[in-house]
């Protein structure tokens, strides 16, 4: 039987029939605001409440702002950092400044994806991790979309073979319809796609599941909320099982 990893995001488990396939790669794909980060992060949580070390792949935010933002969640991380069954791969600060000096993985040039594959395998066979998130995937071929489904296989290759699941986040603009170009979206295991719409003058939340290679899902676009404590989906709202 398929294994799953639970994502412990209220509703998301339901939506995908119990989990994420084990091993596979799924694109958190949707415009600016809509969540992807968040939910990014509450999936590394998650994983850490059930035993299963994480690892988080920072290109957008200093990895000191990463924590401090998992902390408005109540998801302090400092403590299984400690035990080191948490980690930052810092790929953002280009290892300038203090900070960068005293960290274990940092990542100097993101365009080198042999750079980043290397501190990424190094990180993960250290705090054995089960989970990966790589925060986005945008950044490492924004500026040469030709590499892109290169990048994702190298990537995917790595990760899938160290046996980790793992969510890359993929930008994309208000008005796109894709999910991040065709190299990248044929060469994952699956679809999150998250959505801000206006409706009677308010923002609405709401996500599908596109694909998800290796079981079945809801076919249905699901409301959610960002709470206090992270992001609550509603399976049923979006008629499932009615
Ligand atoms: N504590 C909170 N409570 C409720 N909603 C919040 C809270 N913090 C942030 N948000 C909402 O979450 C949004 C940001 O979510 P997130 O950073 O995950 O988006 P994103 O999809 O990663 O965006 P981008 O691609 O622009 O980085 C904010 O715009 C805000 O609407």
């Amino acid at each position: 039987m398929i294994k799953r990893v639970k994502t412990g995001i209220p509703g998301m488990d339901e939506i995908l029939h119990g989990g994420i396939p084990e091993r596979n790669i799924v694109l958190i794909s949707g415009g600016p605001g809509t969540g992807k980060t968040i939910f990014s992060q509450q999936f590394i949580w998650n994983g850490l409440q059930m035993g299963e070390p994480g690892i988080y792949v920072a290109l957008e935010e200093h990895p000191v702002q990463v924590k401090k933002n998992m902390e408005v969640f109540g998801w302090n991380v400092d403590p299984f950092e400690k035990e080191g069954k948490f980690a930052i791969v810092d790929a953002f600060t280009g290892g300038i400044g203090e900070y960068a000096e005293k960290e274990k993985y940092v990542v100097r040039d993101i365009d080198d994806v042999r750079e980043l594959a290397e501190v990424l395998k190094r990180a993960v066979r250290e705090t054995q991790a089960k989970r990966v998130v790589i925060d986005s995937v945008t950044t490492l071929y924004i500026t040469k979309p030709a590499m892109a489904r290169s990048i994702i296989f190298q990537l995917k290759r790595i990760l899938s073979g160290l046996g980790c699941t793992s969510l890359f986040v993929s930008q994309v603009s208000v008005t796109e319809k894709g999910f991040g170009g065709p190299g990248v979206e044929h060469g994952v295991d699956g679809i999150i796609r998250l959505d801000l719409d206006e409706i009677d003058g308010e923002l609405k939340r709401s996500l599908i599941v596109w694909k998800m290679r290796g079981t079945s899902h809801s076919m249905r676009r699901h409301p959610f909320e960002i709470t206090d404590k992270g992001i609550v989906i509603y399976p049923s709202e979006g008629g499932e099982g009615r």
